[in-house]
């Protein structure tokens, strides 16, 4: 099969969908792996690493995308490279179409076959294929948060572990997922007061288990989230309903309630955000303040650490990148019920039906695709 791997495009990404590695496995399979110029650079690949996997070097990005059956990228298509796929190719990267109305229209009349990383479930309840880029956002939240609770930032002036004689930040994280516990624990290891609230009794009990009243566990509320929200000198939204548009748990209403200056970080806001107030942001301009609380909502946070985030993302993908090249796209869904959930949209429909729920859009089965 011809693959290619474009450079990305979204501001402040610097990820690619291939190691020089992975064009290795690629290669030694029989499969031609076309490689836009400078498409590793961000992440330490040079154009001769490359080479020297086996991949054929291209200056031109249109040949990249016209020459080939699979298309492999980080982030969701931009309106560019939208208008460049084709019907009868696939796409797999991230696409978070439930927050992206337009997006979702655009490859649905683009007649491509689009899978996404982040549907892409396991046998254990997890999303193999978003969960490393969640425990690098997660880590990153702690980072970005604590950057923004300094003066300069519109912060309140708070130092996250306090010093000897004065009290710690209080850190409430809501959604104990992966995104959710990675934060707590970078919290914790700063040395803040972490809380942790999630819908899931049964998320919440792991956890309770996992840090031994480290980190306190409180079932999410109304109440309990009102009161997060009075207390807190930062809180992190990491919740996720898989492929819906994230619910707005905090609203402008409640900034009010808030310390002036404390800081809110939106981790979920790939997902549509889960504060009212939320708006995506790039690591050009990250935060923006409303009402005096610092929003940081930047949708790709780990692009900025694209060296540890590219090799993390690559991990993951190569099993099903391999099986879409060995097998083609149908053949590799049909025989993976897991695989399977990946997929978004095909032929000029949509096949997801949480995306189908946000915009008022029919939907078909990936079954029903498979059975044509
Ligand atoms: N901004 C960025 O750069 C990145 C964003 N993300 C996003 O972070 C979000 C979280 O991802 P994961 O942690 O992997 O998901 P996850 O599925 O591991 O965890 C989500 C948690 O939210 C909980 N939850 C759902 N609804 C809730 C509610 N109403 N109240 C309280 N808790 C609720 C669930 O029980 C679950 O424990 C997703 O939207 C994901 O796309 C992930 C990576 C990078
Ligand atoms: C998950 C995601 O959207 C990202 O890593 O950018
Ligand atoms: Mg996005």
């Amino acid at each position: 099969m011809r693959i290619g791997v474009p450079r990305e495009i979204k501001n402040h990404e610097y990820r690619v969908a291939l190691t020089p590695g992975g064009v290795r496995e690629l290669v030694t399979r029989g499969h031609l792996v076309c490689v836009e110029s400078d498409a590793g650079i961000g992440s330490g690949y040079t154009d001769d690493a490359y080479r020297e996997a086996g991949a054929e070097v291209m200056a031109d990005v249109a040949a990249v995308w016209a020459g080939t059956e699979l298309i492999l990228k980080v982030k969701e298509p931009q309106a560019e490279e939208v208008a460049r796929l084709r019907p009868e190719q696939t796409l797999f990267t991230y696409l978070h179409l439930a927050a992206e109305e337009r997006l979702t229209r655009g490859l649905i009349e683009s007649g491509a076959t689009c899978i996404a990383y982040e549907t892409i479930t396991d046998a254990f309840g997890g999303l193999p294929l978003l969960a490393p880029m969640s425990r690098v956002a997660g880590r990153m939240a702690v980072q970005a948060g604590a950057h923004s609770l300094e003066k300069a930032q519109g912060g309140a002036g708070i130092l996250l572990p306090g010093v000897p004689g004065v009290a710690p930040a209080k850190v409430t994280v809501i959604g104990g997922g992966v995104v959710g516990e990675n934060a707590a624990r970078m919290a914790l290891g700063l040395g803040a007061e972490v809380t942790i609230l999630d819908k899931s009794l049964a998320r919440l009990e792991v956890l309770d288990h996992r840090y031994q009243g480290q980190i306190r566990t409180v079932y999410s509320t109304r109440e309990t989230l009102d009161a997060a929200v009075r207390e807190s000198d930062m809180i992190i939204g990491a919740v996720l309903v898989p492929g819906a548009a994230a619910p707005k748990l905090i609203t402008r209403a409640m900034l009010a309630d808030m310390k002036p200056g404390s800081v809110l970080v939106d981790v979920a806001i790939d997902q549509g955000g889960c504060f009212e107030t939320s708006r995506a942001t790039t690591h050009a301009e990250p935060s923006y303040l409303v009402d005096g609380i610092v929003h940081y909502c930047v949708a790709n946070m780990p692009g900025a650490v694209a060296r540890t985030s590219t090799q993390a993302l690559t991990n993951a993908t190569l099993p099903f990148v391999l099986a879409l090249a060995d097998k083609g796209w149908k053949q590799a869904l049909a025989e993976d019920a897991h695989f399977r959930a990946g997929l978004n949209v095909h032929a000029g429909q949509l096949t997801y039906s949480a995306v189908g729920e946000a915009f008022g859009i029919g939907t078909v089965t990936p079954a029903q695709v498979l059975a044509d």
